[in-house]
């Protein structure tokens, strides 16, 4: 390469420069939502708990996957998170890809207070890339001799995205990235706030890009280390659920901040994603207690088919069962005629307990819940 382009070729590098005035509103947001989720996290009972952890790891699971392109079975990963948190022994078969990423995430929110070594980041490409053939270095830093570039597009004419150092820089480049995570997040450093500390995490570890494949799983894998050790709790935060919301300037914020040490931008952009997931996990801990609420109430007023079809809507998450239910859902969910569905309904209504909207054809039923 001709000219020094990127980021590791400056002479300053790895001293990521920022303006810590300009992410003071995102930090002091950070610390507010922080112990907004915790009180939260009061209310919650220890059922409800467990159900929330098994929720939010596994949809990090499906959608930091999502990211790149990866599209993996829910139920398959549910299973596999509760399974590696010990909560469940079934025989369920799963398949290589599901496994690994669930084994991954549970490490994670296990061993989050762990210094980080080594060997901690090549048990996770491990966990990553497991049942894949097509890797010469797995579960060690790359060593191949062609350089690590970030490319799409067509692969006779592809544009190049960035490309990271040489391979045979890197033991050096992980020592020195592992010591200065080691160090940032110790108990005495204060010097650097959460949301700085956990925005650089990210694009130092994926400018650096030490492994194969995996490098952006593992640098949001990372990014929630940070978080959880700026906290001293597992983050469960929604990270790549929001990342994955918005792909694209992710990947624009990441190619305009690959080039000078200044990361200004990419951590305005980043703590704003952090303090996003962060509401996500709110609502979500919110929706959690106004179901346990739900079911307090009214379960003895319920019989077994609309029990089965409320807790049908309440899997649909906080974002709602997905244009509100009909009468015709009913009856499917239910496996019921028409008229019993349509005597189901109008009594949850008179109750309370659903709330319709819109006339003839078009009527729907919401959950009467704060949603
Ligand atoms: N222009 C860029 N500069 C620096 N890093 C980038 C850039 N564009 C994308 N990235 C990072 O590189 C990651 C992709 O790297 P890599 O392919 O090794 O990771 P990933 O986890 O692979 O998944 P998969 O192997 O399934 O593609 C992205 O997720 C992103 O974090």
């Amino acid at each position: 390469m001709a000219h020094k382009i990127w980021n590791w070729q400056q002479k300053e590098w790895p001293h990521f420069t920022y303006d810590e005035d300009a992410l003071k509103t995102l930090e002091l947001k950070f610390s507010q939502n922080t112990g907004t989720v915790l009180g939260a996290f009061k209310h919650v009972n220890e059922n409800e708990k467990e159900h929330l952890i098994v929720e939010i790891l596994s949809n990090e699971a499906l959608k930091t996957s999502e990211i790149e392109g990866e599209y993996l079975d829910r139920d398959s990963i549910q299973s596999s998170i509760k399974r590696n948190l010990g909560l469940k022994v079934d025989k369920k078969k799963i398949a290589p890809a599901e496994f690994g990423i669930s084994e991954m995430m549970v490490d994670l929110y296990k061993n989050f207070n762990t210094p980080l070594s080594h060997q901690q980041l090549f048990d996770w490409h491990k966990m990553l890339t497991n049942g894949r053939r097509d890797l010469k270095d797995i579960g060690t830093y790359r060593t191949h001799e062609d350089p690590m570039q970030v490319v799409s597009g067509r692969l006779d004419k592809p544009t190049i995205h960035f490309e990271a150092p040489p391979s045979h820089d890197m033991l050096k480049e992980m020592e020195q990235f592992v010591l200065w995570f080691n160090t940032m997040h110790s108990e005495t450093e204060h010097s650097v706030l959460p949301i700085a500390k956990a925005g650089i995490t990210h694009l130092y570890f994926v400018c650096i890009h030490p492994f194969e494949d995996g490098n952006g799983r593992i640098a949001r894998a990372l990014t929630e280390k940070s978080v959880a050790q700026s906290v001293g709790q597992p983050a469960l935060i929604s990270l790549s659920k929001t990342i994955e919301s918005n792909k694209k300037t992710y990947y624009n914020t990441l190619e305009n901040n690959n080039k000078s040490l200044d990361i200004n931008d990419w951590l305005l952009y980043f703590g704003q994603t952090i303090l996003d997931a962060q509401n996500d996990t709110l609502k979500l801990i919110d929706f959690l207690i106004e179901k346990a609420k739900f079911f307090d109430r009214y379960t003895t007023l319920m019989n077994e088919r609309q029990i089965k079809v409320v807790i049908r809507l309440f899997d649909s998450g906080y974002e709602g069962f997905k244009g509100g239910l009909s009468a015709e859902n009913y009856t499917k969910i239910a496996k019921t005629s028409a008229s019993t569905a349509t005597r189901d309904l109008k009594d949850m209504v008179d109750k309370k307990m659903l709330i319709k909207t819109g006339e003839l054809k078009s009527t729907r039923y919401w959950l009467n819940i704060k949603y």
